[in-house]
């Protein structure tokens, strides 16, 4: 069985302080402020109960060290987040399933509303709950021509609630969401880049991590106040729609997902995904 472990550390070669959790491993620049998160949940870094609350409780305790700024990348080789764990969706127990939902609210408000700036480097495939993840960061940089981005949950028989759309809406705008979400389109890198899903494309991952770093270092003459101000009334109407509507979010999810239609997609979906190659998979939901 896996240990999970949090430990901190700091190296004093590199000058930087590293907590590790058994999904994420979090090393912050001690010059700069500026966190790199790396999630590392083989085989596809999916978003679990478990995993979203690592991240929860990680981002609460960057926020508590006042870090300047967040780079969230994947330490995986061709996955930067898979989505939301389709086994939370597939056969669920209501109890956790209710706790499941209640929890990516609170880590997507977590992300939505850091005090600090967050970059997402995508460095590998990207749909549904995973492209959602990158959203809800400040700015995004995708890394080479091989991976995926998109809102694939229409082609699982699932779609995605309000809040989701918003902030999918804030990035790229009311028709161009409405064409991506009703249609499942998964992006290439460049296609990804024309419409505005990611802020800059780079061929690696190095150069996708100073791109990030790059950006972050606008707010160094910045204040934190005046930032975090800023983007708390800019995204004010989605985190308040949702802390306003928490429980009926939840209540309508755990119900939607038990009826036997939703079901019947799920386990579909569920055995496409065991019998084709992933590439393959992706390419067919264009
Ligand atoms: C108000 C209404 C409520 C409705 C709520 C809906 C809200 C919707 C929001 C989000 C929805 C989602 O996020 S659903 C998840 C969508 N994700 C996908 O469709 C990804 C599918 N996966 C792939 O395409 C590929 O796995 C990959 C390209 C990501 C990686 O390919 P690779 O070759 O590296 O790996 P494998 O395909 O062999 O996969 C390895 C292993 O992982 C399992 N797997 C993959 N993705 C998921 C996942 N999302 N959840 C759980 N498990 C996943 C895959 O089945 C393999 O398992 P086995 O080794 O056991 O076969």
């Amino acid at each position: 069985m896996l240990r999970r472990y949090i430990s901190y550390t700091t190296n004093k070669f590199t000058n930087c302080r590293h907590v590790s959790q058994s999904m994420l491993q979090s090393t912050v620049d001690e010059k700069s402020g500026i966190a790199t998160v790396t999630m590392n949940k083989p085989p596809v870094n999916s978003l679990n109960l478990e995993f979203l609350e690592e991240i929860i409780t990680l981002l609460n305790k960057l926020q508590k060290d006042k870090v300047r700024g967040m780079i969230l990348t994947s330490g995986l080789q061709k996955v930067f987040c898979a989505g939301l764990d389709i086994k939370e969706l597939y056969k669920p127990n209501p109890d956790r399933l209710t706790k499941f939902w209640t929890t990516l609210q609170d880590t997507w408000l977590s992300l939505y509303t850091t005090s600090f700036p967050t970059v997402s480097v995508i460095n590998g495939h990207s749909p549904a709950g995973g492209c959602m993840l990158a959203m809800s960061c400040d700015y995004r940089v995708m890394v080479g021509q091989n991976y995926r981005i998109g809102f694939n949950e229409a082609k699982l028989g699932i779609f995605a609630p309000k809040w989701f759309q918003n902030t999918i809406i804030a990035v790229i705008g009311q028709r161009k969401a409405e064409v991506s979400l009703t249609t499942g389109k998964m992006y290439t890198t460049d296609e990804a880049l024309q419409i505005g899903l990611v802020d800059e494309t780079c061929a690696d991952a190095d150069s996708a991590l100073k791109k990030g770093t790059h950006f972050l270092n606008n707010f160094q003459n910045i204040s934190p106040w005046a930032y975090k101000m800023t983007k708390d009334i800019n995204r004010q109407s989605t985190i308040q729609w949702l802390i306003d509507n928490k429980q009926k979010d939840v209540d309508f999810t755990v119900e939607y997902m038990q009826s036997p239609g939703v079901q019947k997609n799920l386990e579909l979906y569920l055995q496409s995904l065991k019998s084709l190659p992933p590439l393959k998979l992706i390419s067919e939901i264009n």
